[in-house]
């Protein structure tokens, strides 16, 4: 991690602080179903076509995080983001893969109301007066709670069906966390730099984040 920042370790002090919120978002009854191995498999398609459509829709809010970054004029952070990105090419084929093997129709599928706000949510990045801390924030702790979820489903004593452990181990894999340590440290470094305003905007949409996540479980979980 970057020694050079006196508030190094602010976003350890968030998930501390609102720890209640993140579980919710982290260990959510859906993905605590799969790693129970009770997992309803008509939750599990319906997420998995709603999860196709929000990536599509990830993968435009990469590029605008992307963007900011490139116009920073110390931005050695670039080739992380990028390689965030172009992995999302991978992700979008896996999932059209998974949707054929468990008979998801991915073009008959229309967002349900949790994914479209979500959605909004990420097309509001678009706009160039929101910062490069806030957008990297943001980035980092929508990649953090499928990590953390998903790693849950593959540690010991799971009971996830033999099925599901290629989609827990795409988000839950050792890699994947090592990618989503390297966010972490690019968001503490630019926070450690940044007015307390700054701060709280960027803390705001950590909340965001969690409470859009827990929608998106909810939805996957019970169509709502
Ligand atoms: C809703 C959601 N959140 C996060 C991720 C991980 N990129 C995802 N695929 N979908």
């Amino acid at each position: 991690m970057d020694s050079g920042g006196a508030d190094e370790g602010t976003t350890a002090r968030w998930m501390a602080t609102h720890r209640g919120m993140y579980e919710r978002a982290t260990r959510h009854p859906f993905t605590v179903s799969i790693r129970d191995g009770t997992v309803d498999l008509v939750a599990f398609r319906r997420w998995l076509g709603q999860d196709y459509m929000f990536v599509r829709e990830f993968v435009a809010f990469v590029a605008s995080v992307l963007l900011k970054c490139c116009k920073q004029s110390d931005s050695t952070d670039m080739e992380i983001i990028l390689g965030g990105l172009a992995s999302l090419s991978d992700e979008l084929s896996w999932f059209k893969k998974e949707a054929a093997k468990w008979g998801v129709d991915l073009v008959g599928t229309s967002p349900l109301s949790s994914n479209t706000e979500y959605c909004r949510f990420l097309q509001s990045f678009d706009d160039p007066e929101i910062s490069y801390t806030v957008a990297i924030t943001t980035f980092w702790i929508i990649e953090t709670v499928y990590q953390d979820s998903f790693a849950f489903c593959i540690e010991e004593g799971h009971r996830t069906p033999s099925e599901l452990l290629g989609t827990c181990q795409r988000w839950g894999s050792a890699d994947f966390k090592q990618y989503c340590q390297s966010l972490q440290q690019i968001v503490d470094r630019c926070l450690a730099n940044r007015t307390p305003d700054a701060v709280k905007s960027a803390e705001e949409a950590f909340l965001r984040v969690l409470e859009l996540e827990v929608g998106f479980w909810d939805m996957s979980s019970s169509q709502s």
